[in-house]
């Protein structure tokens, strides 16, 4: 329940745990790292320029903002330079009735699309539904007074054969009512567009298309998707001739034969989450890849905005930086076992197909990998039945792929997931303290009652160091309650700060085997001490008869030391329980960093944290008093007496008790410091974070071909240059 205020829908309780164990996480691009709100930044169209649209944050309003136009394209343009932007174009409505060029394009943006783009409200205010791309295409119509719901008076639609994933491309055919003649007007990434464009619009006309010039437009492409921007390809084909919207044409004999109109580029910000939460994750040794439909330059450059890539690319071998970004083609290319010669698998995959995403999650299999994989696609449900944990996406998501999920995030936050993770951690962790208590006290228990058998009065029979009611009593209550409330214990201070614990060995580790062992020994140790003292050394060690059964005065003696035992393993039951709330740090510094006040008022807040717990110890050290001391209860029910002196015996023993668990604390602390230093390999913490994170990319020996580093300076530099201008809020 406390997850749906961070966002997350846990739909298997048992995946919430899974999520802290796990080691690479594959997310989607598109909504997830990125708002989901894109805008139209920059269109080419041939014979025409480059269009820039700057100065505007207001995603839905077609007012807002500057549309600058230079006549090169994209590709001779360097972005960089302060005029890029070019000559501020006004009364944008006379530029698209004068141009038949820019016409038509923008005839194409906004009747290729789906999306509404409308003023409602008072005050007015503009409206958005539909599709984040095609909004944006909308908007971008709607400045030139292009708006669907405009053209809809003159604009009849037919047909439409609808975007998915894998085709990656959407047309409709739409019949022009003044002239009577039927077009189709495609959208859709420019390597499924161009394929079928057999011709490029400009200022003469249509002109046959070459190869010179599918080749520029790639290069356009390219250099736009190195923004950071998502490219899209506007085509169309016009009187294509009668089409019965009701007999379901055929798509492949439509979509053929196209003229190619243009490329709009589309800036979608990463949200400001996203960088940091990337870089979290890499300190808690998680692996961010990012899986993404869009163009590999487009992937790359919102990547290393993220952090998903390091920002210093450029140092990178060209061979490490080829497997670092694959397209799905490239990725699907190699075999299962090429994949798994790779040294790393790639961080980012563009152009991804749903099959590719069960190709990675099997890859990571292979090497032994945890994974938690995102999807909202229909075509999602079996990569996300795949992976280890399966998110889908609440607002975005398919509801076939919510049903396949895990997990599902209600605001389609990749920030979110790390919220899952650690309360994932925050479980696995409570359960492991749990878990360890109970075993501890079991075994403290065992051994006591075990060692005990060894004293044998009279009779020949052995005489109980603890009495069953004793045990069941420290079983039920003493120990129960805090057990309980340890599942409540908030997340450790450093719980994001490492590694991920292994799945495959669940809670059972070596260090909790080795803890169980540890401190059900010393407090079986410490309790037996006490009965054997009180018994032999201070008192006559006359084990009397029949002690297990009833007090006679002979009994005296055993039934103190009894008490005394019984008083001394309730105290460290409940101070063991104390002891769990960090496996490692001291109870007396719970804390990393003492706060502003005393290291006794930390403790005494660090104490007070978890109330249940601290109610827990509470009550189980005040109903000791009425246990030992109200007459029958103590003898006859609990087989123990009321102890004076004897309670010195218990206070030392709580001391070493807290010594022991301690000093084993703190052997554990030394030897995981020599273990990390060991492992780090003097690769000391002095590195900034970036060559911590990809250290074993940067690898000079390899000799690092200087790659385009320009990018990520580019994907900046756009955002300097649209500062907006004139907002309006
Ligand atoms: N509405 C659309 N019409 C036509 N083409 C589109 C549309 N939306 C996206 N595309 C094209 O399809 C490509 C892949 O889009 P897709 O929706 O599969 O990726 P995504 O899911 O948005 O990205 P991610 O996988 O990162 O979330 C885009 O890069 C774009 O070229
Ligand atoms: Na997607």
């Amino acid at each position: 329940k406390r997850m749906v205020q961070r966002h997350v829908i846990v739909r298997q309780l048992k995946s919430l745990e899974a999520l802290g164990g796990v080691t690479n996480i594959c997310s989607d691009k598109t909504g997830t790292l990125t708002q989901g709100n894109m805008v139209v930044r920059k269109a080419w169209l041939p014979g025409f320029g480059t269009l820039s649209v700057a100065g505007t944050a207001a995603p839905f309003d077609p007012t807002v903002g500057d549309v600058g136009r230079r006549p090169e394209q994209p590709r001779e343009i360097d972005f960089r330079a302060e005029d890029s932007e070019g000559e501020v174009l006004s009364a944008l409505e006379n530029h698209a009735r004068d141009s038949p060029l820019l016409g038509d394009f923008l005839n194409i943006a906004a009747l290729a699309n789906l999306a509404t783009v409308h003023q409602t409200g008072s005050p007015l205010e503009w409206h958005a539904r539909g599709d984040p791309t095609e909004v944006a295409l909308q908007v971008f119509a709607t400045r030139f007074g292009r708006n669907r719901l405009a053209l809809q008076d003159r604009w009849r639609q037919l047909a439409e054969f609808p975007f998915d994933s894998d085709v990656k491309k959407m047309s409709v055919v739409f019949e022009d009512t003044q002239h009577g003649k039927t077009h189709l007007f495609t959208k859709g990434a420019t390597e499924r567009v161009l394929p079928s464009c057999t011709a490029i619009r400009d200022e003469a006309g249509h002109v046959p298309l070459t190869d010179a010039q599918r080749a520029d437009i790639l290069a356009n492409v390219e250099a736009l998707a190195r923004l950071g921007l998502r490219v899209l390809a506007l085509a169309g084909r016009a009187d294509i001739g009668p089409v019965d919207g009701h007999a379901a044409p055929d798509r492949t004999d439509l979509e053929r034969g196209l003229v190619f109109h243009g490329l709009v580029g589309l800036y979608d910000p990463p949200r400001p989450e996203s960088a940091p939460s990337v870089r979290k994750f890499h300190r808690a040794g998680v692996s961010v890849h990012m899986l993404t439909g869009d163009h590999p330059e487009t992937a790359r450059a919102i990547a290393i905005e993220v952090g998903i890539l390091p920002s210093r690319m450029g140092e990178i071998a060209a061979d490490v930086a080829r497997t670092m970004v694959m397209t799905a083609a490239e990725f699907d290319r190699l075999s299962d076992g090429e994949l798994d010669t790779l040294q790393d698998l790639p961080l980012v995959v563009a152009r991804c197909a749903p099959h590719t995403k069960v190709r990675m999650i099997a890859a990571l299999h292979r090497r032994g990998r945890f994974v938690a994989m995102t999807g909202d696609g229909v075509n999602d449900s079996p990569a996300l039945k795949q992976a280890d944990v399966g998110i889908a996406m609440g607002q975005a998501g398919a509801d076939v792929a919510k049903e396949a999920a895990d997990l599902v995030l209600t605001d389609d936050n990749f920030a979110s997931i790390l919220n899952a993770v650690e309360e994932g951690r925050r479980m696995f962790d409570n359960i492991q303290k749990f878990v360890l208590h109970v075993l501890a006290c079991n075994v403290a228990q065992a051994c006591t009652l075990l060692v005990g058998l060894v004293f044998k009065d009279g009779s020949g029979r052995s005489v109980f160091p603890l009495a069953p009611v004793e045990v069941m009593w420290i079983v039920m209550v003493t120990s129960g309650l805090p057990d309980m409330a340890l599942g409540f214990e908030a997340a450790a201070a450093d719980i994001m700060d490492r590694p991920p614990q292994d799945m495959k060995a669940g809670i059972f580790t070596w260090e909790l085997l080795l803890d169980m062992l540890v401190y059900g020994l010393w407090t079986a140790a410490l309790c037996l001490a006490a009965f054997l003292l009180v018994l032999f050394r201070w008192g006559d060690g006359d084990l009397g008869q029949n002690c297990n059964g009833a007090y006679s005065p002979a009994c005296d003696t055993v039934f103190r030391a009894r008490a005394t035992c019984f008083a001394s393993l309730t105290w460290f039951t409940l101070f063991l329980a104390w002891e769990m709330l960090h496996m490692r740090r001291s109870f007396f510094r719970m804390q990393p960093r003492a706060g502003p006040g005393s290291a006794l008022t930390q403790w005494l807040a660090d104490v007070r944290r978890n109330k249940l717990l601290l109610w827990a110890v509470l009550l189980g050290f005040a109903t000791i008093f009425p246990l030992l001391y109200v007459p029958g209860l103590s003898t006859r029910v609990f087989r123990h007496t009321g102890i004076t002196w004897e309670w010195g015996v218990v206070f030392v023993g709580a001391g070493l008790f807290f010594a022991g668990c301690e000093a084993w604390k703190w052997a554990k602390r030394v030897y995981f410091r020599r273990a990390a230093a060991r492992a780090g390999g003097g690769r000391g913490q002095d590195l900034d974070s970036e060559s911590r994170v990809f250290g074993a990319y940067f690898d000079g020996d390899r000799g690092g071909v200087a790659l385009d580093s320009r990018i990520d300076s580019e994907a900046t530099v756009l955002e300097k240059n649209s500062k907006p201008r004139n907002l309006k809020v």
